[in-house]
């Protein structure tokens, strides 16, 4: 079996961060390891409070887990702030981590803020160069290349855009237009499309944070990063297709529907 990290924020409703991360990364057969950055205190209605780790405590989880385990592909999910952002770059680089998937989250679709403003510059100078794969969202992806991004032919080149920061691969999500859910893959030569039907629920928490896991999923497992997004599109629209419709908000993605309609533990 496979062993995949996620470096990201705690989720305490479990739809999004690191709790869809580790789920993500059981349901495709991989053993899931978590180095928490931020511990959030956030249902399916908002993030009602936000507390850092100590970078030292981050550093501290990431190298005894390299020092121990074979990493064979690594989630980067919320970092908050330069000195986190500087220290999860130093850490991977040092140790030479593998299958680097990043997903710059900026803003929880609840809208509050999970990437100090400040720290942008850091995230686009120390963790793009890093990825292997890197996934915005349409607002993420804006912030990236200071501009405005309303259709596909907008998505196709700030795809290109984002990819000469740094990144080998860059998959903008298009969770956030209308239309067909299309997501574009460029990995520095040609662009990809990977298009979805769109499904109309609100139960949507933690679509960007299951994509990205599982795509790092899929490259540990030895796939290529081409077939990597194609499984991940299949499985975050089946997780999307059975959401959760828990709480008053955004439910959660459902990450073991065909396992449990197996077993026999869902309602016909
Ligand atoms: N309503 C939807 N129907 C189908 N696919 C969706 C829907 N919303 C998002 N997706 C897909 O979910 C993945 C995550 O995209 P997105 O929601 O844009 O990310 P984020 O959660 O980071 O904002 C992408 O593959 C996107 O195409
Ligand atoms: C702890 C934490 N990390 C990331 C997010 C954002 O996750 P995402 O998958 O982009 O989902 P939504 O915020 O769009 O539901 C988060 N909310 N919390």
């Amino acid at each position: 079996m496979k062993h995949v990290l996620t470096v990201a924020g705690s989720d305490s409703c479990g739809g999004a961060g690191i709790q869809a991360d580790l789920k993500t990364f059981s349901a495709l057969g991989t053993y899931g390891m978590s180095a928490v950055t931020a511990v959030t205190a956030q249902n399916t209605t908002g993030v009602l409070m936000v507390q850092e780790m100590p970078a030292d405590l981050v550093a501290a989880q990431i190298n005894c887990l390299f020092d121990d385990i074979t990493v064979d592909a690594v989630k980067i999910g919320m970092v908050s702030s330069s000195e986190i952002i500087a220290t999860v770059a130093g850490c991977l680089a040092a140790k030479g981590a593998r299958h680097i998937v990043a997903d710059p989250v900026m803003v929880s679709k609840s809208g509050h803020q999970l990437l100090q403003p400040a720290a942008c510059a850091t995230l686009i100078e120390l963790l793009l160069p890093l990825a292997d794969v890197v996934t915005p969202n349409i607002p993420e992806a804006e912030v990236l290349i200071n501009g405005s991004i309303n259709t596909l032919a907008d998505m196709k080149q700030a795809a290109r855009e984002i990819y000469r920061l740094g990144p080998k691969h860059v998959v903008i999500k298009g969770g956030h237009l209308a239309g067909e859910a299309v997501d574009v893959l460029y990995d520095g030569r040609q662009v990809e499309l990977f298009a979805g039907p769109r499904l109309a629920t609100r139960h949507t928490h933690g679509t960007g944070c299951t994509f990205a896991a599982a795509i790092a999923a899929y490259l540990a497992r030895g796939f290529t990063v081409k077939e990597a997004v194609r499984a991940a599109k299949a499985y975050v629209t089946t997780a999307i297709a059975h959401g959760l419709p828990l709480g008053r908000g955004h439910g959660p993605t459902h990450h073991f529907y065909a396992l449990y309609k197996q077993a026999g533990v869902l309602p016909e």
